[in-house]
């Protein structure tokens, strides 16, 4: 598995009413001179305010937007500017309602060329270890929303791409679903040797997935502070303990109480 290098990422949109970038070449900056590298085997976080960018970053890297400058490289390979080098998870779970969980959870798989037996004998597989042991044929409107996310989120892990890059993953669940969820994902990341980017307005959840912390600035977002973490299993105990505050006051100061 290979590390993933974003080298000083910039883009702009076009200007809204206008044609596509203005004759002096400038739209929208959205991002500005992004650079950081995601080790595979570690989770990133990226917090930042609303509208600074983070979407759009995880979208460059999937390759469905292109940069207007800057690139991103995985074990020296590009990566940026063509689709299918990351796996993205976008924030909707968007199951399928006429596919069965099992079909739900290796469509990603096959829409990337594996073949169905392959990836429906992988999805068996990981059923438990996604708390859906006995529902490989219930229909998403039978499942609750911790439930269906779970899918989603195996939909995910299942992709064959060297990267995943996770867009709010849990932010439509309820608080409850939603710490027994983060809890439950600590274990999956562990598990999983790739390079894990994960989007999310929550400080605590942050906290205790992350291997390092990425603050955006409001638009145009700039890396404006990393925090770097200890091991999973030192954060795990920190959040059982009430979390650490220090850091989580930190990242609220950079945030400027705007997560
Ligand atoms: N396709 C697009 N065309 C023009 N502007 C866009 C497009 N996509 C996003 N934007 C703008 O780019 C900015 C950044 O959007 P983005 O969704 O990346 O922010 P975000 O940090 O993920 O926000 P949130 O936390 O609210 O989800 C916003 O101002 C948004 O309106």
């Amino acid at each position: 598995m290979s590390t993933l290098r974003v080298e000083s990422i910039s883009h702009a949109f076009p200007q809204p009413g206008a044609g596509w970038f203005s004759r002096r070449g400038r739209g929208v900056p959205v991002l500005e001179d992004v650079s950081f590298e995601a080790e595979a085997g570690t989770l990133t976080a990226i917090l930042g305010p609303s509208g600074c960018g983070k979407s759009t970053l995880l979208r460059l890297l999937a390759g469905l937007e292109a940069p207007t400058s800057g690139r991103a490289l995985l074990g020296g390979a590009q990566l940026s500017g063509k689709p299918g080098g990351v796996a993205y998870h976008p924030q909707r779970d968007a199951l399928l309602p006429w596919l069965r969980v099992l079909d739900n959870a290796t469509l990603g798989a096959e829409t990337c060329g594996r073949d169905r037996a392959t990836a429906r004998a992988e999805a068996l597989a990981l059923l438990e270890r996604f708390g859906l042991a006995g529902n490989a044929e219930a229909w998403p409107d039978e499942l609750s929303g911790g439930m269906r996310q779970r899918v989603a989120l195996m939909r995910t892990f299942l992709m064959p791409q060297k990267v995943l890059a996770l867009d709010e993953p849990l932010g439509a669940l309820d608080a409850l679903t939603r710490r027994q969820l983060q809890h439950w994902l600590t274990g999956i990341v562990a598990s999983d040797g790739r390079p894990i980017l994960l989007v999310t307005h929550d400080i605590d959840e942050a906290l205790l997935l992350a291997d390092r912390i990425l603050v955006l600035s409001a638009r145009p977002g700039r890396i404006v502070h990393v925090e770097e973490r200890p091991d999973a299993a030192t954060r795990l105990r920190e959040h059982d303990d009430g979390g650490d505050r220090g850091a989580a006051r930190r990242l609220l100061g950079w945030l400027g109480g705007s997560a």
